[in-house]
């Protein structure tokens, strides 16, 4: 079912969603349900899994460095149709420009449709390690909005190079990403804004934002989109601190500002297990100010160990 009609179907009451990252390689996939099995009980309506990128491995040949590429996770669609029929939950796999040429995303996008999976995140994916900026695969989308574009085709039944008489379309609900503290390479929020826009323009049905800790980010983002004209849902996504090491890696990463009463509250903790409450309590709070506001679906970027996504939840559903 979209994503979009499960909003519709909640008449008015917040949802919750969640986020994985897959594993790395050399797993089993029992560990990430056993993540999963705590959050079921808060009845999510879909769980999002991510796409990482390709990357690069040297290999020493002699003191000369042999640069190979090298996937670290095992595939994301694969993974969504486990979690969708174990769980009965819809799934939506996050579809990367990076890495990917359009015909291999087209074969992504087919096996999505034939697996029933009725949702895709289409993203953009951010640069490699080792490159500065972003760079697409050759034969590959620059922007997110190709994807959008392309996935708009698929939906009308137009493949890249052909189209398949006498069978379905396929009927994607698309998500997008939108950044209530602007995309760190956008020049300002209102161009970053009207990209968003062209993104909703171009087809997609809902947007997810990246994390943020202060509310009125977030409120002020959703009064600027909707006089902007855009009218898709806009899903917050929240991001529990768990360490003290995320106070200078988030906003060095995710170019996000944290509130100077967060920063001070996670200072004073003694160890990691008190950062980890802290965060909790702080995406508590801010959970709440968000679900008396009304949001569609609160959305945890779960990222690894979900006890904290589980204490969170409890405290709101
Ligand atoms: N829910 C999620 O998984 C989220 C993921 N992300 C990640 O953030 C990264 C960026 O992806 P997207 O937002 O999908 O990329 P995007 O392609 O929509 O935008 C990327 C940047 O390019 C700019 N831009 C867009 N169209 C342009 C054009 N025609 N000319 C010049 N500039 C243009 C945008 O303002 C932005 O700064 C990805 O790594 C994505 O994975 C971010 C937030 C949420
Ligand atoms: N630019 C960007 N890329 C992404 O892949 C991405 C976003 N933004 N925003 C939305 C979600 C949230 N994502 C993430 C990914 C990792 C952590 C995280 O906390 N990761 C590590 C630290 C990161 C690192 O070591 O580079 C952690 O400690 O758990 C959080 C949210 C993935 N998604």
């Amino acid at each position: 079912m979209k994503i979009t009609d499960h909003i519709k179907e909640a008449k008015g009451e917040t949802l919750f969603s969640f986020e994985i990252i897959p594993p790395v390689k050399g797993h089993k996939i029992q560990e990430l349900y056993d993540n999963i099995d705590p959050l079921m009980e808060f009845k999510p309506p879909f769980i999002d899994v991510t796409t990482s990128r390709e990357e690069y491995v040297y290999i020493d040949r002699n003191g000369l460095l042999d640069k190979k590429l090298t996937r670290m996770r095992p595939g994301t669609v694969g993974i969504c149709a486990s979690i969708k029929h174990k769980y009965d939950v819809d799934t939506v796999p996050h579809v990367l420009c990076g890495g990917f040429t359009k015909e291999e995303t087209e074969y992504v996008l087919v096996d999505c449709q034939y697996l029933g999976i009725d949702n895709v995140m289409a993203l953009r994916g951010d640069a490699m390690r080792e490159e500065k900026y972003f760079q697409p695969a050759e034969g590959g989308h620059e922007y997110a909005i190709g994807l959008v574009e392309q996935l708009n085709d698929l939906n009308c039944g137009n493949y890249l190079h052909d189209t398949m008489e006498g069978t379905n379309c396929a009927d994607f609900c698309i998500g997008v990403a939108g950044y209530p503290e602007k995309h760190l390479e956008a020049p300002s929020l209102q161009s970053d804004l009207k990209r968003l826009k062209e993104k909703v323009d171009a087809g997609a049905h809902y947007i997810v934002t990246q994390m943020f800790f202060d509310n009125k980010k977030y409120f002020e983002f959703v009064d600027a989109a909707k006089a902007m004209g855009i009218d898709v849902p806009i899903i917050p996504g929240i991001k529990p601190i768990a360490v003290k090491r995320h106070l200078n890696l988030l906003p060095q990463v995710f170019r996000i500002d944290i509130p100077q009463d967060l920063i001070d509250a996670v200072d004073g903790c003694e160890n990691n297990k008190a950062v980890r409450q802290v965060g909790i309590e702080w995406a508590i709070q801010q959970s709440k100010e968000l679900k008396e506001a009304g949001v569609p679906v609160l959305h945890y970027y779960s990222m690894g160990k979900s006890d904290n996504i589980h204490a969170i939840a409890s405290a709101l559903f």
